[in-house]
């Protein structure tokens, strides 16, 4: 057997199954971009060569990490925003004063599709430089064709110069335009009529999101965006029970959405509906976290329901201006009482559950791309339990 790279002497966390999957002297091989082989070196194919082969001196391999949750694109920031909190405005006042999503929006309207672009690359690159090999864009700042448009041909153009997989989400329920002038359901209607079958047609969107919440839109307005979705054929995720609970988490079930995501309000009815649906929990804590939130998301109710959890940055310049998994992961720990295992699992497996690409990513497993973050640690936990360390010895995307 012929392998174009296969990694020795290696500890394997597979993510396969429901734990790590550890394989202690374990090997990876890789042919034409995916995974040939992945287990005990012992169980290697009699004979086997390769064009490459890296001793790994007995490091870790994990699955490359998955950011399933992000506004990566956006223009400007929002520092001074930032102060007006320190100085006691709450986020949801600073929203309806006209501030928060809408103030990037006006930055977003005005920047090219190369300033967006540009603008986003140092945020990919921090995520790649701490093993990230799939990462999830939405839209969201733009909330008209044209601006939404050149957000998520902005998003599809970063792999042109980085070796990333990229899917794009289009979120045009995620706030009331100014043009709009407080008519939520006329907005809704050219995010279902006008917005959407264009970007759809165009190939520009892999999913559709929505913001239900109080200062965004009502379940009624998220489920006519979810119809809209249905008729295009595009997978559905929504930003849900973050601020409030409008059984958002339940809505998304009921639709056989692939996530809900935030969840700090949601009930035990939500988390079961979730996991009879199958729709994962993307769990968001540097959102909590920058908000000072105090109601912690159901943990407790999705490990008895079953619901699959996730972790993702939710990098964002308002409520999450953070561009670390391994942070996120310690914040999942820490924060929500996440296990070390529910944490990797949160930005590898369950990550790729997330995105609808089990079947692609997310575990070392055979058929899978072969895309790898190999670390210098001891011990698994250590991804998890250190704060502002990036232990990242390689990264490898589509075997290379
Ligand atoms: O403040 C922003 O720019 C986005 C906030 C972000 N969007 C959303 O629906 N919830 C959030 O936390
Ligand atoms: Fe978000």
């Amino acid at each position: 057997m012929r392998f174009d790279r296969v990694w020795l002497n290696a500890r394997l966390a597979t993510l396969g199954g429901n734990d790590l999957g550890i394989i202690e002297s374990g090997a990876v091989a890789s042919k034409d971009g995916l995974i040939a082989f992945a287990g005990p070196m012992q169980d290697l194919p009699t004979g086997w060569d390769a064009a490459g082969r890296i001793d790994c001196e007995g490091r870790w391999i994990t699955p490359g990490l998955i950011d399933c949750h992000t506004h990566l694109v956006y223009g400007g920031d929002r520092a001074h925003e930032f102060e007006l909190r320190l100085k006691g405005a709450s986020y949801e006042e600073i929203a309806r004063a006209g501030g928060g999503i809408l103030s990037t929006v006006k930055a977003t309207r005005a920047a090219s599709e190369d300033e967006l672009v540009a603008s986003a690359l140092p945020r990919l690159d921090h995520l790649i430089a701490e093993g990230c090999t799939t990462v999830e864009i939405k839209s969201g700042y733009g909330l008209d064709l044209e601006s939404e448009t050149r957000s998520l041909r902005a998003a599809r153009r970063l792999t042109d110069t980085r070796p990333i997989s990229v899917t794009t989400t289009f979120l045009g329920a995620h706030a009331l335009p100014p043009e709009a002038n407080g008519d939520k359901d006329a907005f809704i209607d050219k995010v279902c009529d006008q917005m959407l079958p264009v970007l759809a047609r165009e190939g520009l969107a892999d999913a559709v999101d929505a913001f239900c919440e109080g200062i965004a839109f009502s379940p009624e307005q998220v489920a006519r965006v979810f119809e809209a979705a249905r008729t295009h054929r595009l997978k559905i995720k929504l930003h849900a029970d973050q601020l409030s609970n409008l059984n958002g988490a339940k809505l998304a079930a009921d639709y056989g959405a692939l996530s809900a995501d935030h969840l700090e309000y949601t009930d035990v009815d939500g988390a079961v509906a979730m996991a009879k649906a199958g729709t994962v929990a993307v769990l968001l804590p540097g959102a909590f976290y920058m908000l000072r939130e105090t109601q912690l998301p159901p943990i407790a109710a999705f490990r008895e329901a079953g619901t699959h959890m996730a972790l993702a940055t939710d990098c964002n310049p308002g409520t999450s201006p953070m561009t670390s998994l391994l942070l996120t992961m310690n914040m999942g720990a820490t924060l929500f009482r996440l296990t070390v295992e529910e944490c990797i699992a949160g930005v590898t497996r369950e990550a790729a559950r997330a995105l609808g690409k089990l079947d692609e990513i997310g575990t070392l497993e055979p058929g899978k791309f072969c895309d790898l973050a190999i670390w210098e640690i001891e011990r698994p936990a250590e991804l998890v339990y250190r704060i502002g360390f990036n232990p990242l010895h390689a990264r490898i995307w589509r075997g290379q």
